[in-house]
């Protein structure tokens, strides 16, 4: 039968979009390298795929050499530890593939001798703190066990994208997803599970902003094993602080309760932070703007006597803010962008970004009408506090909770080329 196949030139390919996520309650540390098991529990929101999303196509064909990817049309090597799991994982659990349409027939053995071509495409900032591994690991597996015929449920298959990447796991699913550390050795029960769907709780509105989108200096793989090395704090919190957040986060969740929703997401953050402080040498990826936006949201939640907004920061300076509602989001924008305008020579649409039908709500729709916002209420007695920072911020996007992975099977979103298996 191999040697059937490999006679053959047919090219069989599938596509699939997969969404990032931003945790609310952060993974931070490992208790195993290799298999990337984490020390604590971690829930996170999955961020709409139209707005930010991984979009994978994978193809197999007799005809290619070896395994290749393309990330961002550039090729990339596919020898990294993380890569190879996540290939083998897979391709272990492949079954029969059969494309009557196509004439193609791919027994289960095949699969060992048959090599595939990657190309991956993010719609946002690789390696910017938009957690591009999330959603690109979760794509990978997504879309490979699509193709392979992988007859194993979503748990599951987080459970090899978690191999690629730990916060990858909690993109297989949308909405509100909880990622189980698990006791076992072999990680088999370190598996993600939906905590609630997107519906379920569709009024909150997300705004990032994207303070820089340069590449880090610290990765978060390295930046946690030094954590877990040298801080003392992170023990604390993995076993005293988190699982007693998990529990109150459900529950915040389920409720939609948004005040202890905003309470823990930003106390956890800001723990997270503080073990990044607490770690020898400390690692900083907040900056000045991070914390300004701290402080103007705190103020601002304080002075309503109830949160508005949630904000949360991963291993990076990108603020990611969670409005109550979209009335709220407005109120949060006008205040951003009264305190970040843009550069006079900026483009003002490319300085928000997705969904761009809140200005309306804003009463925004030029720079002139940015620089015509008043002062946010709660600062009007302290004009110390009304200092401006343009171009601090490079530009926000504007999203909301959305759903899991899909495939895309309209062949005109394919990135690879249905004849040759090669990037179009
Ligand atoms: N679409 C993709 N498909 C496969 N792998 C990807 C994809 N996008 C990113 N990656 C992998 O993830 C790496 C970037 O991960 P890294 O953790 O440094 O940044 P990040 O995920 O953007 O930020 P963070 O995880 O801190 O939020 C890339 O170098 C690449 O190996
Ligand atoms: C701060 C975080 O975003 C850390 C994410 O770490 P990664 O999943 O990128 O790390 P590896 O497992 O080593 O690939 C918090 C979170 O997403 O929970």
């Amino acid at each position: 039968m191999a040697d059937e196949i490999a006679a053959q030139k047919w090219v069989l390919m599938v596509t699939a979009q997969t969404p990032t996520n931003i945790a609310v309650i952060k993974y931070w540390g490992k208790r195993d390298e290799t298999l990337i098991l984490p020390i604590n529990d971690s829930i996170s929101v999955t961020l709409d795929p139209a707005h930010l999303c991984t979009t994978t196509t994978v193809s197999v064909s007799p005809s290619f050499e070896k395994d290749r990817m393309w990330l961002n049309g550039k090729e990339i090597s596919l020898s990294g530890a993380r890569y190879q799991t996540c290939l083998r994982e897979i391709r272990s659990r492949a079954t029969d593939v059969e494309d009557e349409k196509k004439g193609i027939k791919i027994g289960k053995k095949d699969w060992e001798k048959l090599h595939v071509h990657i190309a991956s495409h993010n719609n946002f900032p690789t390696a910017a703190g938009l957690a591009s591994s999330a959603a690109g690991f979760a794509c990978l597996v997504f879309s490979l066990a699509k193709l392979m015929n992988v007859k194993e449920d979503q748990g599951k298959l987080s459970a090899i994208a978690r191999q690629g990447s730990g916060s990858a796991c909690r993109s297989l699913f949308g909405g509100f997803v909880k990622w189980k550390m698990g006791k076992e050795e072999d990680g088999s029960d370190s598996i993600a599970v939906q905590l609630a769907d997107e519906k379920h709780w569709d009024e909150l509105v997300i705004v990032i902003a994207v303070v820089s989108s340069r590449q880090k200096e610290t990765s978060s793989t390295s930046g946690m094993l030094e954590s877990v090395e040298t801080s003392m704090l992170i023990k604390h919190r993995a076993k005293e602080v988190v699982p007693k957040r998990i529990i109150q986060m459900e529950e915040a969740i389920k409720d939609r309760d948004f005040p202890s929703f905003a309470r823990l997401a930003c106390a956890d953050s800001n723990q997270f932070h503080a073990v990044c402080l607490d770690t020898c040498p400390p690692i900083f990826y907040m900056n000045d703007t991070s914390h300004r936006i701290i402080s103007y949201v705190e103020k601002w939640n304080r002075s309503e006597g109830t949160p508005q907004v949630a904000y949360t920061f991963d291993a990076g300076p990108n603020a990611v803010l969670i409005a109550r509602n979209r009335k709220v989001a407005a109120q949060l924008l006008q205040r951003l962008l009264f305190y970040f305008p843009p550069q006079s020579d900026c483009d003002f649409n490319s300085y928000l970004l997705g969904d761009r039908s809140i200005l309306q709500d804003v009463g925004v729709q030029d720079l002139k009408d940015v620089e015509a916002l008043p002062p946010p209420p709660e600062i009007k007695d302290n004009t110390t506090t009304t200092q401006k920072y343009k171009g601090d911020v490079s530009y926000f996007i504007c999203t909301r909770p959305g759903r899991g992975p899909v495939l895309l099977p309209d062949e005109s979103h394919a990135l690879l080329c249905p004849e040759t298996g090669l990037p179009k």
